[in-house]
């Protein structure tokens, strides 16, 4: 039974408050997973009572769930985003590991054109240092070049496996994802760019200095942290 006040009532009440903020005319970015869902869900029902807004989705899953809300969508090519929201794995104060649902590919792309990345989360979310493993998205031909190369930079790389297929997942790009353990990441944005320079590496999930804004769902409300107040 849900809890009330538990992660998928924080969820929900961080999706309800970042969808609370997006103005009137806005193009918005649509992360993936199931927070992001909850803010989609939010601007749904505020196009219902006659919100305009346009959308552009950053997977299958949140272009699903905005058809499903009749928010309209766009491409980057018709529109340039005003904002993005979306979900994260891991929170250490505004760097961001995202691509537990493998979208973070277009998750970065689409915040970056946006300039402005609304994160939504549960306080399950919210650590002192980024400790999980980070996802890569790699081409497929590179996995056995990279899993040496990711060791090296002193990863411990595990190539993610399909749930409820055999073999491994591919991402909404065709390609593959290998989740690498770093421990506790001390320096985010010098693991960015080791990560970054390495060919075969199509994007990797650490978002670094990216969140404007964080919206933390509590046991009894939201918790909204902007950058350069705190
Ligand atoms: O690839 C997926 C995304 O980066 C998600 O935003 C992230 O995994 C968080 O998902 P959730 O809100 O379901 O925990």
């Amino acid at each position: 039974m849900k809890q009330p006040g538990g992660t998928d009532t924080q969820k929900r009440r961080a999706g309800e408050s970042a969808a609370a903020a997006v103005p009137d005319g806005s193009v918005v970015g649509f992360g993936t997973g199931s927070t992001a869902a909850e803010a989609i869900r939010a601007l749904g029902r505020r196009v219902e009572s006659g919100l305009d807004i346009r959308a552009i989705p950053t997977s299958y899953q949140s272009r699903q769930l905005a058809r499903e809300a009749s928010i309209p969508l766009v491409t980057l090519e018709d529109a340039a985003p005003d904002v993005a929201i979306d979900g994260a794995d891991r929170i250490a104060g505004f760097d961001l590991i995202k691509g537990g649902g493998a979208a973070h590919a277009r998750e970065k792309l689409v915040a970056t054109a946006a300039g402005r990345l609304w994160i939504v989360a549960d306080g399950t979310k919210l650590a002192d240092t980024l400790d999980r493993p980070v996802p890569i998205e790699v081409l497929p031909d590179a996995v056995p070049v990279l899993e040496p190369a990711l060791e090296s930079l002193g990863g411990d790389p595990t190539l993610r496996a399909a749930e409820r297929k055999d073999g491994p997942v591919v991402t909404d790009n065709g390609n593959l994802v290998v989740d690498c353990a770093f421990g506790e990441i001390a320096t985010p944005a010098d693991l960015a760019a080791d990560l970054a320079a390495l060919p075969g590496v199509v994007e990797h999930g650490l978002f670094v200095g990216m969140a404007e804004e964080i919206h933390v769902g509590t046991e009894s409300g939201v918790d909204v942290r902007e950058r350069g107040s705190r």
